[in-house]
């Protein structure tokens, strides 16, 4: 069975992809881009969850959670902004 990715190890990962820059990571091509592409982006994903959620159903509404949890994630590593830094907010 493939282990449950939980919000706090995708993170680690994603700081590790900002730190060694791998080749062909799309977070490390996020990054790049800037807060202003990121923030685009999420608006973007926000949108998809509303029409998943509304017309497709939970499956695809679970993924589109997902593609809008890992976008939050990728500004939270361009902000400098740890989970904890969330979770104190919660
Ligand atoms: N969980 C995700 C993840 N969710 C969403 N996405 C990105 O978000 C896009 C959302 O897909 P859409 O179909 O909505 O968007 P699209 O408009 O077709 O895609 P783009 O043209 O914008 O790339 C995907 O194409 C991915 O680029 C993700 N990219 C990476 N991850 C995970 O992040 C980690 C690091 O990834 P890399 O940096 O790519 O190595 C790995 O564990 C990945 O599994």
């Amino acid at each position: 069975m493939t282990p449950v990715k939980t919000f706090d190890a995708l993170y680690a990962e994603l700081v590790d992809r900002a730190a060694t820059r791998p080749a062909g990571s799309g977070t490390v091509a996020a990054l790049d881009a800037g807060v202003h592409a990121i923030g685009k982006k999420i608006v973007e994903e926000a949108a998809e969850v509303w029409m998943a959620a509304e017309h497709e159903g939970r499956e695809r509404t679970a993924e589109e959670i997902s593609q809008l949890l890992y976008h939050l994630q990728v500004l939270m590593v361009a902000c400098d902004l740890t989970p904890a830094d969330i979770y104190t907010h919660l």
